[in-house]
């Protein structure tokens, strides 16, 4: 346990995430799929500030950014919930006004609510001086979506069990990617829905995670990992949204060593060599018009971590 006093505001940037691998196995009796994925956190964030409400228990969002328009702001928003899941664990009489600045496209499988959960977890913890252990945090953001337990953690890891299971894994260097930002959005479970259509189940595998993945985060070569990237919920989100195919293949022509749906998709995310083709590429695929937005960030980074205090005379 760390001893470290509450405070009355706290900001949290928050990353989101890709999946370079990401096999599905069949779904279990509780409706989820059994995966092996490798998480990259990337330089795509949104900052979480929380400010706290000592006259009584209330908990509000308001949402500024790119994407404010298509976040909810009543309790189905997954940041309230994760301050409402640690108020009622732990007796907490305080409440929190919440400000997320989106930056992360919503329901474009980048882990954007996700990772908002994982900073408010981090923030509340700090602000109601809660002094939740790494392992209780991840306790609690287990609870509140499979991918929200690896956004705490960020870097490059292996999730299993339905993704929650986290595990960090050794990566060389920095990668250069950019991404495609498709209008609108698609449902995760829609996606895994359309997965489970399209393939007989009884030839469906335990999941793994590819070896040659491994080697290439290893060796920190972008053109190692081009050839190991996949994402077996690709084929369902290309079924649901067929157009994305045609960017991945623009991206690949203007020079991506490699171009794959990100996690559920809408997303294209590409490899590019080197930061200088990264800008090259999305130069190109902004002006193409295919999308509705380009953004361009490195990974690994960090999970979801409290930004110093910016102090004023
Ligand atoms: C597509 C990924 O982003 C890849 O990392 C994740 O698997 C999705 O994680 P998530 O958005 O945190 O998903 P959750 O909030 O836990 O679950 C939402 C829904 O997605 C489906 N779901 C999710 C994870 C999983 N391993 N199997 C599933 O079938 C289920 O229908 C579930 O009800
Ligand atoms: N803080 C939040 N930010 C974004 N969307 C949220 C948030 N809270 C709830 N939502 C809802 O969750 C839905 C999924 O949004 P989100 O951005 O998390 O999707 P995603 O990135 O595809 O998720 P994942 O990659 O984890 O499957 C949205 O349509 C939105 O209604």
């Amino acid at each position: 346990m760390c001893d470290v006093p509450p405070s009355a505001e706290v900001t949290v940037r928050a990353p989101a995430k890709i999946n370079l691998g990401l096999s599905v196995g069949p779904p279990r009796p509780d409706g989820f799929h059994p995966v092996a994925t490798v998480y990259q956190a990337v330089a795509l964030y949104d900052d979480v500030t929380a400010v706290l409400r000592d006259d009584d228990g209330e908990i509000s969002v308001e949402i500024s950014g790119d994407f404010a328009d298509d976040v909810p702001t009543d309790e189905t928003n997954l940041a309230v919930r994760a301050a409402q899941l640690l108020q009622a664990e732990y007796d907490v009489d305080e409440g929190v006004d919440l400000t997320i600045r989106k930056t992360i496209p919503v329901a474009g499988g980048m882990a954007g609510g996700s990772t908002d959960a994982a900073a408010t977890l981090v923030a509340c913890n700090r602000l109601w001086g809660l002094q939740l252990t790494q392992t209780e945090l991840q306790h609690h953001a287990a609870e509140l979506g499979s991918d929200v337990p690896f956004c705490l953690v960020g870097h490059t890891a292996l999730g299993q069990g339905r993704g929650e299971q986290v595990t960090e894994v050794m990566s060389r260097g920095t990668f250069h990617w950019v991404f495609a930002i498709a209008d609108g959005g698609l449902s995760t479970p829609d996606v895994y829905r359309e997965l489970d259509r399209m393939r007989p189940l009884r030839r469906v595998e335990a999941p793994q995670v590819r070896p040659e993945l491994m080697s290439a985060l290893l060796s920190g070569q972008p053109g190692a990992l081009a050839v190991a990237l996949s994402n077996d919920l690709q084929a369902a989100a290309l079924s649901l949204r067929p157009e994305l195919g045609e960017t991945l293949q623009f991206g690949l022509d203007q020079g991506a060593l490699a171009a794959q749906i990100s996690g559920s998709g809408p997303t294209c995310l590409f490899l590019a060599a080197d930061s200088r083709s990264a800008v090259d590429l999305a130069v190109e695929l902004a002006e193409s018009g295919r999308c509705r937005m380009v953004r361009q960030a490195e990974g690994p980074v960090p999970g979801a971590r409290i930004l110093p205090a910016i102090v004023s005379r």
